[in-house]
């Protein structure tokens, strides 16, 4: 084939893939269709007399069936792509001296909002990029951060809540999202009024904690990713055949009549009352990058999917002076990310069973790069799920790896793609490893063995028991237990505690030094302690955070945890009945076990650590609730502290942890690359956010830092 027809072919192929992905059916990862453009775009910067006509990549969206066609004021546009640092030098060099603010790309689907007169009046789809839908009803109704009026500042507005320390106005350390605070009234503020008619641009995206909430709520319909449920969400005719699946408008570009609005874009966009995703001044290259890095390095940590960061001229006159090109600004760059969501071939599907006896499938998956590493196997939840989602061996499946470190297999995106030699995944009727008959639980019909000696439970607990977040026996991996435990040396947990050196030394393969190393790592876990033993045994329903919740309620032991009884432990708080009922169940189960692991010497008795910490006499923070946010290190070495030691250190100075930002919150404390969105969460919500430097000093004043 030559340039010319592989130019034609690539062109036919994107106006192809775009036009399923915008009809809410796209067939195939964003990632591939990605590939497709890329190829397209080089072929024709080397063949420039060869472009199609018209060039598809000169085009924005697809042309597709609009229900209530509104023209844009000016045309929604996509934005130039760069996946390396010489590009965003050379964006900098385009535009010398002029700030760029760096945000996340958002990875949902753009709105223009339009304002008269301060009132909503039309919420409109991209489309083609000139024309779109008009969408306000479903907007209306269904989208949070969508204000219905504009505030406008009034004159003398600028008396914002003061915090009561005035530890707030320390608090931004250098970011910018925070610092507008004062200065924004300062200039911009004049007008009481509305100017005409404003427009706001943003991305709509659906949350991953209302995706994630939704498939649990409705496993027969699931939704394949957080992009592609908003954009269904607004193409739904009835805002209430959708109710459940609410979405959040993120501010990021803002067009406006008479410009009395601030200069700054991401002040005059807070100003008047929208989310913004957290935007970053940044004067140079350099520290765009680093933000960028950031904004990656953070992903999984927020609660929507992005794509990439952009970068933007921070000055709005700036960048509508920078112009466009066919079909992006110019005074914008989109950094891209590596995929989260690939496809590849379901090969195989293998029925595990956990360490509670559930049986859950497991993707075997033809090796594929997704969320930044190498992943051949994929969790498939449960039979229902693949009934749902209907998906079969050998289909060329969606495989998602975002926000958990789990992949999961989200679903067939091309089932036109099939052959006829796929296979119905058939769930086992009897247990893949003690061949016991299987029972069913719940809804989703997930398959559980409940054979008490059933192999491959055995391996699986006595793996968790070393894991480590329980007894850690680090030097003791999972090959080494299954082999120990088909040799029947290995059964119970307290088993452990009756290996040999002369005895390892009798399997193949392992010399002194490393038979010696494993034991002395078992000696070690035998002061694993009340809350990480609890963890060990892996009942069923008992998190990490219930033994957690045990140890500072009180209890001593495992032992009196089955002496409370059901009605002594959902005394505990947060503790509710089932939760009680199956750590009576399997604790009195475990008696002989527990009293093996006594006998040889395991200490099954709390620990200091897990205790409720003792409140010193003037502790700086008694009395507040304090929530911990970023990376935080010790000021007098320089070194990293884990975020479970520092939150002790602030319990020792009087304050209640909380995991999130709240209104009954005191202090958000920051460390080192926090997130935006918590931030503006924080600032949101009045609540005064804290360096950990000054909490740092408080705990050395209050003599708390000696160890
Ligand atoms: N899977 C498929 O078959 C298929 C087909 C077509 C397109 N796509 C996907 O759709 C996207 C391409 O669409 P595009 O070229 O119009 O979009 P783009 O990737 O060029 O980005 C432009 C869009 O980014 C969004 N955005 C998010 N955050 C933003 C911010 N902070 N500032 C400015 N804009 C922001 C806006 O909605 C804007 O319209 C790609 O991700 C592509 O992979 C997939
Ligand atoms: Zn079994």
């Amino acid at each position: 084939m030559d340039v010319g027809e592989r130019i034609q072919e690539l062109a036919g192929r994107v106006v192809e893939l775009r036009d399923a992905y915008y009809r809410g059916a796209p067939v195939v990862a964003d990632a591939e269709y990605d590939a497709v453009e890329d190829e397209l775009r080089e072929l024709i910067a080397a063949n420039p007399e060869l472009a199609p006509d018209p060039n598809p990549l000169e085009q924005v969206g697809a042309p597709t069936v609009l229900h209530a066609p509104v023209r844009h004021s000016r045309p929604m546009l996509s934005l130039e792509k760069a996946t390396r640092p010489e590009q965003v030098e050379a964006f900098f060099g385009r535009f010398p001296g002029q700030s760029v603010v760096v945000m996340p790309k958002l990875d949902g689907l753009s709105l223009a909002l339009v304002y008269e007169n301060g009132q909503l009046a039309r919420a409109v789809t991209r489309g083609d990029g000139t024309t779109g839908d008009d969408v306000t009803p479903l907007v209306r109704a269904l989208t949070d951060g969508v204000p219905a009026r504009l505030t406008i500042p009034a004159m003398g507005d600028d008396a914002r809540r003061s915090d009561s320390s005035g530890q707030g106005d320390g608090s931004a350390q250098g970011d910018s999202s925070a610092q507008g605070d004062g200065s924004a009234q300062g200039d911009g503020s004049g007008q009481g009024e509305a100017p005409g008619r404003v427009e706001v641009r943003g991305e709509a995206v659906m949350l991953r904690s209302t995706f994630a909430a939704y498939n649990a709520a409705h496993p027969d319909k699931p939704l394949i990713n957080p992009r592609n449920a908003a954009a269904g969400t607004l193409r739904a005719k009835d805002p209430a055949t959708v109710a459940e699946r609410r979405l959040q408008f993120l501010a990021f570009d803002l067009l406006s009549e008479g410009d009395a609005t601030d200069a700054d874009l991401e002040r005059a966009l807070q100003t008047m009352g929208f989310t913004v995703a957290g935007m970053r001044h940044c004067d140079d290259a350099a520290s765009a990058q680093a933000v960028i890095s950031t904004i990656e390095a953070q992903r999984n940590d927020l609660d929507y999917d992005l794509d990439g960061a952009v970068l933007r001229l921070a000055d709005r006159g700036a960048f509508a002076a920078a112009g466009t090109r066919s079909s992006s600004p110019r005074g914008a760059l989109a950094y891209k990310f590596a995929a989260e969501e690939k496809t590849t071939v379901l090969a195989d599907v293998v029925w595990d069973v956990g360490k509670t006896g559930k049986i859950a499938p497991v993707a075997w998956l033809e090796p594929v790069f997704v969320g930044g590493t190498t992943v051949t196997r994929a969790t498939l939840a449960n039979q229902e799920v693949i009934r749902a989602r209907d998906i079969k061996i050998g289909d060329t499946v969606l495989v998602r790896r975002a926000g958990d470190v789990i992949p999961f297999v989200a679903g067939v995106l091309d089932a036109s793609k099939r052959t006829g030699a796929e296979r119905d995944i058939v769930p086992p009727s009897v247990c893949p490893s003690c061949e016991q008959p299987l029972t069913e639980q719940g809804n989703s019909r997930e398959l559980f063995c409940t054979n008490v000696s059933c192999p491959a439970q055995t391996v699986r607990r006595l793996i968790h028991w070393a894991s480590r977040a329980a007894a850690d026996i680090d030097a003791i991996g999972g090959v080494w237990i299954e082999r120990l435990a088909d040799a029947g040396i290995l059964e119970h947990p307290s088993d452990f505690y009756h290996l040999t050196a002369e005895g390892l030394l009798e399997f193949d393969r392992i010399g002194e030094v490393s038979a010696a190393r494993m034991i002395d790592s078992i000696d070690a876990s035998r002061q694993v302690g009340l809350r990480r033993a609890l963890i060990g045994l892996a009942i069923p329903m008992a998190s990490e955070g219930t033994a957690a919740k045990l140890c500072r309620a009180g209890f001593g032991s495992l032992e009196e945890l089955v002496d409370a009884g059901v009605d002594g432990l959902v005394a505990v708080e947060d503790i509710g009945p089932k939760v009680a009922a199956s750590l009576v169940e399997h604790l009195s189960r475990l008696r002989p076990e527990l009293e093996r692991l006594r006998a040889a010497g395991v200490s099954l008795d709390v620990r200091e650590e897990d205790l409720p910490p003792v409140v010193a006499a003037g502790a700086p923070l008694a009395g507040k609730t304090v929530v911990v946010t970023g990376a935080i290190s010790d000021p007098r070495s320089g070194e990293k502290v884990a975020r479970p030691a520092f939150q002790r250190l602030c319990e020792k100075a009087g304050a209640t942890i909380a995991s999130s930002v709240s209104a009954s919150t005191d202090f958000l404390i920051t460390g080192a690359d926090v997130g935006a969105a918590k931030l503006a969460k924080a600032e949101k919500l009045g609540v005064t956010v804290v360096d950990q430097a000054e909490i740092w000093q408080q705990l050395q004043a209050a003599d708390l830092l000696t160890h």
